[in-house]
């Protein structure tokens, strides 16, 4: 388990300071993956450094199973690194060194004797799906792979937190689903807790039990992910939504953006509201997921000749929020298929 409590980070001195961390408070179970995420410049790799004590706050503490870290003489404070693994955005392993040679280094800084080494590094290998690559250098490996023996390092001096630190940034989308899957398997196996900092809100979706948002040093919104996506109020919510394209609606349709609120939207609800409005509701376009066992996401409808007080009450009887013109909002339409972003979540245009 770690906690930050009221942590902060000023650089300089006077008038010339700058404080990037701004009393940050938020508790991280075992077994519980928590990610991090806001724009550039927001804080996230201060924070990082803060987690892992390559940085001292200024103020406040980091506390892992009951200890206070941040506050431990720098003797002690080198033992209480080990607590705390780090996987950074590139795996950023010694060339020279094969895969396993990699991961046995912080086993040999701590002067482990070479047969446990061999003994912990061929688990650790196994553990990341990489036995038959146990023996290649670096360059001989994919970026996915690499970052596998990454986490591997990390583990190697079995710390109670992982904390991935853009640790899929960069990656392609598939690469970076199966990092996500073993980090997921590697938390229930090893019953971590997982700090996942990112700017990508794709990954967020995949990997996260709860969120917070860091925005100029501050946690502007945080929740379980789950209560986050089903709220059609949260900023963050809308944020973490699936990108959305759509086709342009009929002349006489208005254009309706429509994200789903409730955990138990009934899947036939397009027909439902077609139905209630007695008017013909086309679909021109949709991105619904199932993240936690629920379903959730966003469509983007054409709804003919209704009231929109009507279309909104309807579309709350099944627990989604609808927009109107969201091709008028947008600046898009009349293109057969345009991109919405912005149009969705205007607060957050260019939100990581
Ligand atoms: N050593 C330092 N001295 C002064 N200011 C710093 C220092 N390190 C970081 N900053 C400032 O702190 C702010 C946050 O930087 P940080 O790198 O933590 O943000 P970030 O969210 O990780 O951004 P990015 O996603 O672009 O990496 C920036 O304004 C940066 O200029």
């Amino acid at each position: 388990m770690i906690s930050l409590n009221e942590l902060t980070k000023t650089y300089g001195r006077g008038a010339d300071s700058v404080t990037v961390l701004d009393r940050l408070n938020f508790e991280v179970g075992a077994g519980e993956i928590f990610a991090v995420t806001g724009p550039s410049g927001a804080g996230k790799s201060t924070l990082a450094q803060c987690i892992n004590l390559l940085e001292r706050p200024t103020s406040g503490s980091v506390v892992v199973n009951g200890e206070d870290l941040s506050s431990l003489p720098e003797k002690r404070l080198r033992a209480a690194r080990r607590r705390i693994g780090t996987v950074f955005q590139s795996a950023s392993l010694l060339s020279r060194r094969t895969a396993s040679e990699n991961i046995a280094l912080p086993l040999e800084y701590l002067g482990v004797t070479p047969g446990e080494i061999r003994a912990r590094v061929g688990e650790l290998i196994d553990r990341v799906g990489l036995g038959p690559k146990a023996h290649s250098y670096p360059f001989q490996l994919s970026g996915g792979q690499a970052q596998r023996v990454g986490i591997a390092r990390a583990l190697a001096l079995r710390p109670a937190i992982l904390l991935a630190d853009e640790a899929t940034s960069g990656l392609d989308p598939d690469t970076t689903s199966s990092v996500v899957e073993l980090l997921k398997q590697l938390r229930t196996d090893l019953d971590l807790t997982v700090v996942f900092i990112t700017h990508e809100m794709d990954t967020v979706r995949q990997i996260a039990d709860s969120v917070a948002r860091l925005e100029r040093g501050r946690i502007v919104e945080t929740g379980a992910l789950v209560d986050l996506l089903t709220d059609h109020g949260s900023p963050l919510g809308r944020a973490l939504q699936p990108r959305l394209r759509f086709a342009a609606a009929d002349d006489d349709a208005a254009t309706w953006y429509v994200t789903y609120d409730s955990a138990d939207v009934p899947g036939d609800w397009i027909q439902r509201v077609s139905v209630d409005l007695a008017v013909p509701v086309h679909l021109l376009g949709a991105s619904v997921e199932t993240v936690h066992g629920i379903n959730t996401g966003s469509a983007t409808l054409g709804i003919a000749a209704a009231s929109d007080d009507a279309v909104r009450a309807v579309l709350a009887k099944y627990g989604l929020s609808g927009t109107p013109d969201a091709s008028r909002e947008t600046g898009v339409g009349g293109a057969p298929v345009s991109p919405v972003r912005s149009g969705a979540v205007p607060a957050l245009e260019g939100a990581a």
